[in-house]
């Protein structure tokens, strides 16, 4: 029996979501990898529906990360700041190429203070997301160290990164071009994906959670077909390796644990 509830309609993606600037993409193929698309129209997504991806997001103290969750989770936005003590999560369901994938979103503190309670709950992590203020240069500098800190407790060739410039709306057209120029070097260093965001406004929230809940599934299936693979090679050799056993007159002996 299925206790979970139906996947919302506006959270079911059928194509893969575009990048924001081609200059800082995980990559800019305009559909879903072709063997993932495949594997999902033959339901050989093995595991993929039924686990839970973490994603982290991190970055100094209020450039926004709790409103940008807010914003795509719930659709609300505070305007007073109050400081995420250690860490919070809110639950995310999409349907993607038809399979159910959900996403675990950590909303991490960004206060020095609150810092060593959040970086115990970084492990584990598919994705994480790296956020600075698009108006101050120096929540964009220390980006490198959050990542650096986000590293530390996961496997850096198995998490994708994105870079997030929040508060977009107090921003004039022109510094923010300026920045921007600075933002897509530092994505390009990172190999993150760039977007920029607002969320009192909206622009871009719902655009940026959609690639980043595609690009987690795309890389989950192609993850559980490596590993499927890898079975089938196992298991041959299991077989091979088992074929003496078939001339054996003596019983095999009890292992140890059994006995
Ligand atoms: N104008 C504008 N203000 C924003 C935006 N996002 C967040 N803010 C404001 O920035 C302040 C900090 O936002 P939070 O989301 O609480 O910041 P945080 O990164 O979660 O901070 P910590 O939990 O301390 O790490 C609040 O006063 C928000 O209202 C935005 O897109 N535009
Ligand atoms: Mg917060």
């Amino acid at each position: 029996m299925n206790i979970l509830a139906p996947v919302r309609r506006d959270r079911v993606i059928t194509d893969l979501p575009p990048c924001f600037r081609k200059e800082a993409a995980l990559h800019t193929r305009s559909s879903f990898h072709p063997t993932v698309s495949s594997a999902c129209q033959e339901q050989r997504t093995g595991t993929v529906g039924f686990k839970i991806s973490k994603i982290i997001v991190v970055g100094d103290l209020s450039v926004g990360k709790t409103c940008l969750i807010n914003r795509f989770c719930k659709d609300t936005f505070d305007k007073n700041y109050k400081a995420t003590i250690g860490v919070d999560f809110e639950m995310e369901r999409f349907e993607v190429l038809g399979v159910p994938f959900s996403l675990q979103l950590w909303d991490t503190a960004g206060q020095e203070r609150f810092k060593c309670i959040a970086s115990t709950y970084y492990r584990g992590a598919q994705a994480i997301v790296i956020v600075f203020d698009v108006n101050d240069v120096a929540s964009l500098e220390h980006t490198r160290q959050w990542l650096a800190d986000a590293l530390k407790e996961n496997d850096p060739s198995n998490v994708i990164l994105f870079l997030v410039g929040s508060k977009k709306d107090l921003s004039t057209p022109a510094q923010y071009n300026l920045m921007e120029k600075d933002a897509l070097k530092v994505a390009q260093e990172m190999q993150a994906e760039y977007w920029a965001v607002s969320s009192l406004t909206g622009e871009n929230v719902r655009d940026f959670f959609f690639r980043v809940a595609a690009l987690t599934f795309e890389s989950s299936v192609l993850a559980e077909l490596e590993r499927s693979s890898a079975r089938r090679i196992g298991d041959t050799v299991r077989i091979s390796s088992n074929e003496s056993d078939l001339y054996l007159s003596a019983p095999r002996k009890k292992p140890k644990c059994c006995q």
